[in-house]
Order: structure tokens, then sequence, then C-alpha cells
């Protein structure tokens, strides 16, 4: 056999730890009634068969298992795949329960603070549901997973009815903006009176949400949990916790249908409203390394009985919503999630603390498939199949970065169903800004138990292997020789029965190992027509994957571009409002200044009005106009006298020696100065001939200065 692939063991590092189960063939009856909705092969027609333990195997479990194609198939190559563990048909609920890792999943959620994720796939009818919800008979590893969290929380487990501030303690530090109630006020709502007793009286249920109104269309009552399986027997098995706290469990349900979440246990308002709203997976501020379905409805279970009726109830509104929306159960992917919170005993706290653990039930592909020619919308099926497929991405991924050569790059944001698998399975730590501590959240640990019927239809058995084993190997068996077919009825001798000669056998080797070496290139054609299959299928997947994130893009470049202009626009609109504002504070201000000046001015001018009388005023002004120009004239007539021979200097009546300033007086004098000039003139004009020079040289200075203006004129008329 020619192998194209060598890596078989799992990586400690995968994200998930694979395993298969194979489901027994149906009873004859029930093959018989079943067989229009899961056509079977004939046993003789099974391609599929399980390897022998190897060296790696643990518990002396098989790991392999390999698959030939049925004879009308187009492939021939033989293909084998991987797993952590086998589990053939006989194998039990029990045996699936202790032998996956549930139980260890189970054990870190109580103890190591870290989430757990279970999760079954498969092709419709191979027994996903019953593995993972059991049968009448049987219970399924949901409900012995719930049945050994009880078991191991034992009286450590905190009832709503004993504990009145319990939900308003766990509301206060739910990170998921959920909607917490009791068992019994949830159940109260949804079954009504169907709960009721007639003799029992019913106390209020404690911290009862007003908006939970009773108009809700009742459901019929499930199953007593009593009524339920009982089997298989765990009561050995139980987890010792820690003495000195005590724990709550909280219960939550939702599905995954059309790309979109919806809440299981929020029950519409009315039987025509089948419109719910659907929820978001975020991380919340209280929850920023960690990504949540906010605001789901989750109920505390003080019991193991409560938790399986709201379980229970989960699991017939995923019914009832599929039938009203038109669309069948398997055609979502459902989620049960179970939160273990822990705080320090006392009940004084409201630290609290824990993990969840998942199950989650996947749709089945097949189903989708045959739905589309049941009238199912196109968009309804073509969701799962996608989901599906990018899982199948995702989960081959993981198998490629097994044999270590290439790093785990999970693309798990292509759509919800991964986002919900896998956001969680890495580390992270965060801070928490109040305390300044830093919290390490450990990562996610996931379990998938892939789910096969070998006498299911081939295509969709062997794709699902092929995309979640965690290792393959595709060989194609050898044909027999054309030469050996040819010769082996003669072996040396003719078809008459005549021994060949020497010099033919020698011919014979020769034709053989041409024939041995055509058959050897014909196979390895076959491993590259395989090859070249599985290239082309990937190739159209990214194209179609690199066409959807291009559609993406430009939506998401629309969004941003109407984003920023609506965001332009408000700031421009804002920007103007603030200028229009300012600009009119501006006015206001220049106004209210200039309203101040006037008032100022008008007090000024009344203040001097009333200072100073306008005639005394005058009359000052006059004599001192008069003092002025006497001593001006006096100045004049020194000068002259002083230098007779000089031409006389005219006065500097433009820019006089002493600066007045611009006030009234300085104006004043300005006036006078004028005038002095203009009598200095006249005077001149009245004595012709008479130069200065000669009546300087006559007169003492001293006299002069002394001579008043009467004393000057007579002696001017004296000489
Ligand atoms: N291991 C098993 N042992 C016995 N019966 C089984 C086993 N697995 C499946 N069955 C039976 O086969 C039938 C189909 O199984 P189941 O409903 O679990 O398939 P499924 O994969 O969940 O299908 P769907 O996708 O339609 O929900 C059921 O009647 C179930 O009881």
């Amino acid at each position: 056999m020619a192998a194209t692939d060598q890596s078989h063991k799992a990586s400690p590092t995968s994200l998930f730890q694979v395993y298969l189960r194979l489901r027994p063939p149906p009873s004859p009856l029930v093959q018989l009634t079943q067989q229009s909705l899961y056509p079977l092969l004939a046993p003789s027609e099974r391609y599929l068969t399980v390897e022998a333990p190897g060296k790696e195997s643990q518990d002396g479990m098989p790991t392999h298992i390999t698959i030939h194609p049925p004879s009308d198939s187009r492939k021939r190559a033989v293909e084998k795949f991987a797993f952590t563990k086998v589990f053939e048909e006989q194998a039990e609920q029990i045996d699936i329960f202790r032998g996956t890792g549930v139980v260890p999943l189970i054990e870190g959620v109580l103890g190591e603070g870290r989430d757990g994720l279970l999760a079954t796939l498969g092709v419709t009818g191979s027994g996903k549901s019953h593995t993972i919800l059991g049968s009448k008979s049987q219970r399924g590893l949901t409900q012995l997973s719930l049945d050994l969290l009880y078991r191991s929380l034992d009286t450590q487990t905190l009832h709503s009815a004993n504990h009145p501030s319990l939900i308003a303690s766990l509301n206060a530090t739910d990170a998921s903006e959920a909607q917490i109630f009791s068992a019994s006020g949830f159940l109260d709502n949804v079954y009504g009176d169907c709960l009721q007793e007639p003799s029992r009286s019913r106390a209020p249920t404690p911290m009862m949400d007003p908006a939970f109104t009773p108009s809700v269309p009742k459901r019929k009552l499930p199953q007593r949990p009593s009524a339920l399986p009982q089997f298989p027997n765990i009561s050995d098995l139980a987890f010792s916790v820690e003495p000195n706290a005590e724990y709550a469990i909280l219960v939550s349900m939702y599905e995954v249908y059309n790309d979109r979440i919806f809440d299981l246990l929020s029950v519409p308002s009315n039987q025509k409203d089948l419109r719910r709203r659907h929820l978001l997976f975020k991380s919340t501020e209280a929850s920023p390394d960690r990504k949540v379905v906010a605001g789901l409805r989750k109920v505390v279970c003080g019991s193991y009985e409560e938790a399986l009726i709201v379980l229970e109830t989960g699991l017939m509104e995923r019914r009832v919503a599929g039938t009203g929306s038109n669309s069948v159960s398997s055609r979502s992917h459902g989620f049960f999630c179970v939160e273990v919170k822990r705080r320090p005993r006392g009940g004084l706290s409201n630290s609290w603390t824990g993990s969840q653990l998942t199950v989650v039930d996947l749709a089945g592909s097949e189903r989708a498939r045959n739905a589309k020619t049941a009238g199912a919308t196109l968009a309804e099926a073509g969701k799962i199949n996608e989901s599906l497929m990018y899982l199948g991405q995702c989960l081959q991924m993981q198998s490629d970065s097994n044999d270590g050569t290439k790093p785990t790059l999970v693309p798990f944001r292509q759509c919800k169903l991964t986002e919900l698998l896998f956001s969680n399975s890495f580390p992270s730590s965060s801070h928490h800004h109040a305390t300044h501590t830093t919290h390490h959240r450990n990562a996610q640990k996931a379990i998938m138990i892939v789910t096969a019927d070998p006498l299911n239809e081939f295509n969709a058995t062997s794709q699902i292997l092929r995309y979640s084993a965690l290792a393959r190997e595709v060989t194609v068996p050898r044909i027999p020789s054309v030469s050996s077919t040819i010769l082996s009825n003669t072996t040396g001798r003719t078809p008459s029965g005549q021994t060949l000669p020497p010099a033919a056998h020698t011919d014979e080797a020769v034709v053989e190992m041409a024939f041995s070496e055509i058959a050897r290139l014909n196979e390895e054609v076959e491993i590259l027509n395989v090859k070249l299959t599985e290239q082309e299928e990937r190739r159209r997947e990214a194209e179609e994957n690199w066409q959807k994130a291009e559609e993406k893009a430009e939506q998401i470049e629309m969004e941003v571009r109407e984003e920023c202009w609506g965001e332009m626009e408000r700031r421009t609109a804002e920007e103007r409002r603030r200028w229009m504002g300012a600009w009119g504070e501006e006015a206001d201000r220049n106004y209210e200044h200039l309203d101040r000046k006037l008032e100022i001015l008008t007090q000024g001018i009344e203040i001097h009005e009333d200072a100073i009388d306008q005639d005394t005023r005058t009359t000052e002004l006059e004599n001192e106009n008069e003092a002025l120009r006497r001593k001006l004239e006096a100045l004049e007539r020194d000068l002259q006298c002083r230098s007779p021979t000089k031409a006389p200097r005219k006065p500097q009546l433009s820019s006089p020696s002493k600066d007045y300033g611009p006030t009234a007086l300085g104006t004043a004098l300005s006036k006078l100065n004028g005038m002095s000039l203009i009598d200095a003139a006249a005077y001149k004009a009245q004595s012709p001939g008479k130069t200065p020079g000669k009546k300087m040289r006559k007169l003492t200075a001293r006299k002069w200065d002394l001579m008043d203006e009467n004393e000057m004129d007579a002696f001017e008329n004296h000489y």
C-alpha cells in the first residue's frame, strides 16, 4: 500500500480530542420501520473496518479505521483515519462516559476552574442524540455528567428556596448580562397549574422578574424525573470538592439556527409569536477576556431532578420552536450549558468564581441536504451545511497542524457555530482594574464524539470522517498485475500444457517487470488524482470564502463610510453650532462694551458740566490767555534787544517750547501763540521805518522788561 500521509498521532496541543463511536445495526423491526428514513446497506456491503489496536493505543482500544470505497464509487483510494479512540458497535453508554475524556472534563470544571466542551458530530441517524441525550432506557452523556456534578457537590449545592438572597447575589456578579431565575419560578411560569398540587400552598418565588408575566402559553409537563431512565448507574463515581466552599449550579440552553443564537428557556409570549429575539456572543464589561452569550435566561437548579426538568423543557422548546418556524429539531445546533459557581462557605460573600460545562448536539449534515428536497428554504439548509463546512475546516486545520510542521491557525470566526465552539479554546489573562490583579483563565478543554454508522451511505459518512479525523492516510490498493493474471494459469507452461523454454522465462520476467511498473505508475496516477480532487475541492471552498470575505469587506467598507460620513456631518453641525454660539456671545460682549463706554462718556460729560461753571471757566481762560500773551510779547522784545544785529527770530508757533498736551488748556495756548504773532505783525506795521535794531540800541533790557503796554506805547511815541 502506498501512503500519502503518515501522521497518526494526535498532538497534545489539539483543541479537540476526537473519539469515534460506531453505532450498531438497528433491530430488524426498527430497520423495517425506519428503512425509508435511513436507507442502510446490507452487512456484506460494510465499507468500514476497525484496525487492530496499535502501539500508540490507550487502554488497548483501537485508534484507526479504514474505509474501502464501494465498487461503484468513482474513487478507488482506501483511506485510513486516526482518532483518539474508536468505540465499536458493542460499546455501551457507560463505556463512552468512562472511556472518553468526559469524566476528566467534569473534574476540570469542578476543581481546576477549566471550562469543558463536549460535542457530537455525525450524519443523521448515526447516534448523536443517543450518545448525548440517551434513549428511553438509557441515560446520555448529559444526564450522566449532571449526575456526577450533583453527586460530587452533594450537600454543598445551594437551593434558592433555602437561600433567599442567592439569586440576587448571583445576579450581581454574572458576567453575561443574564436573567437568573429559581427553578421553581421558571417551572411555575412555563407549566403553571400542571405543577401545582391542590393541597400544596405555594410560597412566592423569590426574585421573580416582573417582566416574566404568566400570559405564556403553558407547556405540557415533561416526564417526571423519576420516570426518566436511571441507567447506567454511576453511584460509585464522585469527585471530592473544596470543603469550605458552597456551590450554585445554573443551567441555560440555546440553539444556533440560521447562524443566530436563540434562547431555549425563553418561552415566547404567545403561540403565534415565534419570532424570537436572537442573542449576541460577545465579550462583556465584566468578561473582557472571554466571550459569552449575553442576555440568556439561566435557571438555578438545586438538584439533579430540577436540572433534568429544565433540560427537558429546553429540548421541548427546541422542538416547538423548530416546528413553529417550519423547521425540524435537528436543523439547529443545540447547546446545553451547566455553570458551576463557587464561593466561600457562609453565604456572605458575592465573590463567585467558577467554570462551565457545555454540551453540544450538532445538526446532522445529511438531514440538511435531504431537507432541501423536502421543501425547507435554501437559506436554512445552506446555513447548516455552511456552518458544518466551517467546522470541518477548523478541524482540518487542527489535523494539519498535528504533524507539528504548521502552526495551529484555526479560522473559527467564520460563523456563529465555530465561534461558539472555538473562541474560548485559547488561554488568556485579563487585568481586573478594581483589584489590580491579573486573572489567568485556563483554556477550555474540548471533546468531540464523532458518530458513524458503517452501514449508512458511504459518501456522507466518509466526508464526516475525513474532516474530523486527527490524521489520515490515503492509499491505493495494489491491483493484481496484468502479467500475473495472464500468467497465473501458465507458470512456465503454455496454455496447451507445454513447458516454456528458458528464453521464454526471461521474456516473461521482462514483461512482468513492465507490467508491475505500469501498475505502480497507475497507483501513483490514482493517488495524484485523489489529491487533485481534494485540492480542487479546497480551492473551490477557498474561492467561495474569498468571495464571501470580499463581499463582507465591501459591506463593512460601505458601513464604515456611511458611519464616517454621518460622524463628519454630525461634527460639522456641532462645530457650526458652537461657532455661532461663540460669535453671538462675542457680539453681545461688544455691544455691552460699547454701551458701557457710552454710559461712561455720558456720565463724564455730565460731571464736567456740573462741576465747573462755564462762564467762570471762560473768564479764567481769558485771564490766563492775557497773561500769557503779555509774557510772550515781553519775551519777544527781550530777544530783539539782546541781539539787535541779528534778524529777529520768529517765534516757533508750531512747536511751542512747552508741550501743553491735547488738553483744552493746550489748545488755548496754541491759539494764543497764533494771536501773539498776529499782534506782533500789527505792532510792526504801526511803526514803519523803525527797525527793531534801532529801538533795541536805546533801551536797556531791564527797563524793557519792566514796562507795561501803555508805557511802551508812550515810549514809542516819545521817540
Ligand atoms: N449506540 C446505539 N445503540 C443503540 N441504538 C442506537 C445507538 N445509536 C443510535 N441508536 C438508535 O438509532 C436511532 C437514531 O439515532 P439518533 O437519533 O441518536 O441519531 P442522530 O444522529 O441524533 O440523528 P438526527 O441527526 O436525526 O438527530 C435512534 O432510534 C437511536 O436509539
